[in-house]
């Protein structure tokens, strides 16, 4: 049967106590090489997480989580500084690592509540409590990886094909994945689930990342490109779509790599039900509408140097924004670890999230 019980490599670990490191799977060289980086500073973290060596919104969370305290190691061998003002300016330098995904923010603020909790706390004391603290996010992500599994599988069709973008699987957490994690626990619940992974230009998480989780769960797979997505569902090879997220603002709009709306507006011309799987960590409250996230415009030469081989002009003008938001008119459900919200709305959102 489909579906294999072995994960893949775990996307990151912390290793040793107070003075360890981070350990993480260099995305960037996937399917070629499964190449392991160590973490040793807080820039080294900014810098994987900006480069994409570490990514997918709940993963860059976790990694900026261990990031700080990576900067606690530094700020404790240092006491010209207040150390609960030095971790503050830690979250602060990590925020700027990229702008979309809300799981960083959230993993900062609860990174920088940890100094205002324990603000009498020696800064041995304190450095501890941050480490406990970035435990605590990737264990919980691992749960909200599995419970998202649980809530979604039933979502999905007992035939035909099952559409997914981007990434959004162990490799975007600490866990199973959101997106894959339903899909793998379709597969476990006995489904003959067949993926339908678009490559996902220009990065290719897809073709380099979703289908090498695929294959290495033995979850039957078949990679397209972006613009095939429109011709398969119109060939009644899809039955259903589901992605991750980055952030999704009170009325349910999502943001999610750039092609996703393509995608949920293909989904709705041929009447397939288009998910979105993500923890609550995932929603931004604070934004009424997904018109107010902000979305990554990324460099020029990753849609110029496909991966070292130059495919366009040098000059050309270019537009890369690394995100698009797919209005919630568009999603069928949204799958947390808490529930299934549907419809898509924000009263739907605040019960099922007891926001
Ligand atoms: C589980 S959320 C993964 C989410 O993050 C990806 O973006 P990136 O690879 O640029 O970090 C993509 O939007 C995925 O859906």
């Amino acid at each position: 049967m489909a579906g294999s019980t072995t994960a893949p490599p775990r996307t990151m670990r912390w290793e040793g106590d107070i003075h360890g490191a981070l350990r993480l799977i260099d995305q960037t060289k996937l399917p070629e090489t499964e190449e392991y980086i160590e973490c040793s500073t807080v820039d080294e973290v900014w810098d994987a997480i900006k480069k994409l060596k570490v990514r997918g919104a709940p993963a860059i969370g976790v990694a900026a989580a261990y990031g700080v305290v990576l900067g606690a190691q530094t700020a404790l061998r240092d006491d010209r500084f207040r150390f609960d003002n030095r971790i503050s300016e830690i979250c602060e330098y990590l925020a700027t690592s990229r702008p979309t995904a809300v799981n960083l923010f959230w993993a900062l603020d609860r990174m920088r509540k940890v100094t205002s909790d324990c603000s009498d706390f020696p800064p041995t004391e304190m450095a501890e409590r941050l480490l406990e603290e970035a435990r605590a996010i990737e264990h919980e992500d691992r749960e909200m990886c599995a419970a998202i599994g649980r809530h979604g599988a039933e979502l999905l069709p007992t035939d035909g094909g099952v559409m997914t973008h981007c990434n959004a699987g162990g490799l975007a957490t600490a866990g199973d994945g959101t997106a894959l994690s339903v899909i793998f626990a379709a597969v476990t619940s006995g489904k003959p689930i067949h993926v339908y992974a678009n490559e996902t230009r220009p990065l290719l998480q897809g073709s380099r990342l979703t289908a090498w989780e695929l294959m290495k769960r033995d979850v039957p797979c078949t990679l397209i490109c972006d613009n095939m997505a429109g011709q398969v569902m119109k060939e009644g090879r899809i039955k259903a779509v589901v992605t991750g997220a980055d952030r999704i603002a009170a009325n349910g709009d999502a943001a999610n790599k750039i092609g996703t709306y393509s995608v949920a507006v293909l989904a709705k011309q041929h009447d397939i039900p288009f998910y979105i799987a993500a923890p609550s960590s995932t929603f931004d409250m604070s934004l009424s509408t997904g018109d107010e996230i902000p979305i990554e415009e990324r460099q020029s030469d990753e849609i110029t140097m496909g991966f070292g081989k130059r495919t366009a002009p040098e000059q050309v003008n270019t537009y890369n924004p690394a995100f698009d938001v797919t209005p919630a008119s568009l999603i069928e459900a949204l799958i947390t670890e808490k529930g299934i919200i549907r419809p898509v709305n924000e009263e739907e959102i605040r019960r099922v999230l007891e926001l």
